[in-house]
């Protein structure tokens, strides 16, 4: 990690407050914030405190800037890739390099008052198109450093069209797998993925062996994604597994969360790249209800998953065939849990439900049959209610944000030896091969030698390039890159138009499930993405009606569960991070405290 710039402007209390221009509208009608507190914290509960005290951050490294280097032949990064026809893997191919070098104008963080806030957003609407999806990437937008002219920008639309028709009838969705522990989802998506030809038999095979030895029978399809010796030893995920399937008409990125309670960041970091979720049920009896009723992960896994933006939601009744395929178990789950979802904000046409056996492979790309359960014979597969997600736009002519979940160096990955690979999502924008870019918050100049994308087999003859929507790798290698300047929750931005980057910003927070008033001073762990740090609310701005967004108290002692405030936050460190009207992703967050989830935030300025 390195040291990161930051400079803050205090904020000054004439400006601070504008209730006109702040409270226009009712927090409710947010999208970030799909959770009814009112009806949040009655489901949610309280659990038993399994952090205490402050979590510190190392002291970070000086940051020296320096030029990089090219790099050797890139290699393919590892990823499950199935299909619901014939199996196919990702190939990448890479072409020349595009390059110019212009000089790196610093990411200036700030504070800003409301008014400026608002005429920043204006600004940035005005230079960048809203519209999202198949756009073409823009010199603007897009990369306009490593631009180099029309002849570049041309190559990079043409690359788009190319990639686009080589989607075809598929739009690229990222979907998690989220629910309490061991509910089946590894098993369930790996046994999809063995059905749909991306794991052999042979390896199944070897799994159920390995299993058996190892005490934990009918843990083959889990071993799929769960890869770590000590995921394998405890038969829990810990860590967001990737694997890629296709459905006719989509491309699916899953992200397999981990159940336990102990790994929600990691979770949180799954839901926060995700559109759409898949929520798996154990519909064993007792099971069920022990995930719902007694503080489980089925409610804050939901909670956390609206809470962060996703609106479309498959559930997955699952281990069908513990409850002999009975409907009336399948409609009791269906009613309790659809309560519960529209309380958190789903809407209930945005929500499907289908019965499945994750470890028969009941249901899964097949319908059932009559015999089995005659009272869904004819109902619609779990891979058709994917196919029915709707994906989302995609901002493919607005700035580069490559936001980077992980990082490895020696060889791993498409650099080559001596590379650094970041893994990521892009959120917007492109990148291909030779585009300068900056490591933010390191504030470091890149030159990227290779890119992967999970978008890439079906669109190879774009050549080497990563889009908006596409989760993939980006390498850059060479002695100037020092990989210590690298980490989850860095952005490999445009140059030109920075990432914001801030330690100190003021959000709207909509308190879940706090046992004691918040007041001035109080410290949580501020989770983005990929990263979580430690935060003080260091003042109260505002507390807001939630209903009608109005301003219902300026400056308050304290807020209590199940209101909105408007608050400015102390981040321990700076954090790439946006307007949540400017970026979904890098605009939400959720602040947790002691294992629990105390409040879903969205920033307002910085
Ligand atoms: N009977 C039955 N057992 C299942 C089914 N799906 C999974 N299991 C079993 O449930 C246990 C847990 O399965 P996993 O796939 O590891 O569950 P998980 O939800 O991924 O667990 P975490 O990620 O650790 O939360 C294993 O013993 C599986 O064999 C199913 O459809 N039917």
């Amino acid at each position: 990690m390195s040291r990161r710039r930051v400079k803050n402007i205090a904020l000054n209390d004439d400006e601070d407050y504008d209730v006109d221009e702040s409270f226009g509208h009712s927090f409710e009608d947010e999208p970030a914030f799909g959770v009814s507190p009112a009806t949040a914290s009655a489901y949610l509960f309280v659990r038993d405190k399994d952090t205490g005290g402050r979590i510190t951050q190392p002291p970070l490294p000086d940051v020296k800037e320096e030029p990089p280097q090219s790099a050797p032949a890139p290699q393919m990064a590892r990823l499950h890739v199935a299909t619901a026809g014939p199996a196919h893997s990702v190939k990448v191919g890479f072409a020349g390099a595009v390059a110019v070098s212009p000089s790196v104008p610093s990411p200036s963080p700030r504070l800003l008052s409301t008014k400026q806030q608002q005429q920043q957003q204006a600004a940035s609407s005005a230079s960048n198109s809203r519209s999202a999806s198949p756009a073409p990437p823009r010199k603007n937008g897009a990369d306009p450093d490593s631009a180099g002219g029309d002849s570049t920008e041309a190559s990079a639309t043409e690359a788009y069209k190319r990639y686009c028709a080589g989607l075809g009838d598929r739009a690229m969705i990222n979907l998690v797998i989220i629910g309490h522990v061991d509910a089946g989802k590894s098993t369930l998506i790996g046994h999809l993925l063995y059905l749909l030809g991306a794991v052999s038999q042979k390896v199944i095979h070897r799994y159920e062996q390995e299993c058996r030895k190892a005490g934990k029978p009918s843990f083959q399809f889990a071993w799929v994604l769960d890869e770590s010796e000590e995921e394998r030893q405890r038969g829990v995920t810990m860590d967001v597994a990737r694997s890629q399937l296709s459905t006719p008409h989509r491309l699916v990125n899953l992200l397999d969360c981990p159940g336990h309670k102990d790994f929600i960041p990691n979770m949180i970091s799954g839901a926060m790249a995700a559109d759409a979720a898949l929520l798996v049920i154990n519909a064993t009896r007792g099971e069920f209800e022990s995930g719902f009723d007694q503080g489980g992960q089925t409610r804050e896994h939901a909670l956390l998953a609206r809470g962060l933006g996703i609106g479309q939601l498959v559930v997955a009744i699952n281990k069908m065939d513990t409850a002999k395929w009975s409907e009336t178990r399948f409609a009791e789950i269906r009613d309790k849990l659809g309560v519960y979802l529209k309380s958190v904000g789903f809407k209930p046409d945005c929500v499907s439900y289908c019965p499945v056996s994750g470890l028969e492979g009941a249901n899964l790309n097949k319908p059932l049959s009559a015999e089995l359960c005659p009272w869904y014979a004819s109902g619609p597969t779990l891979v058709d209610l994917i196919d029915r997600l709707t994906p989302p736009p995609r901002s493919v002519d607005k700035p580069l944000r490559f936001y980077i979940s992980e990082v490895s160096t020696g060889g791993r990955g498409t650099g080559g030896s001596g590379a650094v690979t970041c893994f990521g999502n892009a959120l917007s924008g492109y990148a291909a091969p030779g585009h300068k870019l900056l490591l933010l918050p390191a504030n470091q100049r890149i030159t990227v030698k290779a890119v992967t994308s999970s978008g890439q087999d079906a669109s190879a003859a774009a050549g080497p390039a990563i889009f908006a929507g596409d989760s993939g790798t980006i390498s850059v290698s060479g002695g100037g890159v020092d990989p210590a300047h690298f980490g989850p929750g860095s952005v490999l931005s445009s140059v030109t138009m920075p990432c914001p980057c801030t330690n100190r910003l003021r959000a709207k927070l909509l308190l879940i499930n706090v046992s004691q008033p918040v007041t001035k001073g109080y410290q949580a762990i501020f989770h983005q993405q990929a990263v979580s740090v430690p935060v003080t609310i260091i003042r109260l701005l505002a507390q807001i009606n939630k209903s009608t967004g109005q301003l219902e108290r300026r400056h308050p002692r304290y807020i209590l569960s199940n209101c909105c405030a408007e608050v400015e936050l102390q981040l321990d460190r700076p954090l790439c991070l946006d307007v949540y009207t400017n970026s979904r992703e890098l605009g939400k967050f959720m602040l947790r405290d002691r294992g629990v989830t105390v409040a879903a935030g969205t920033v307002l300025c910085y």
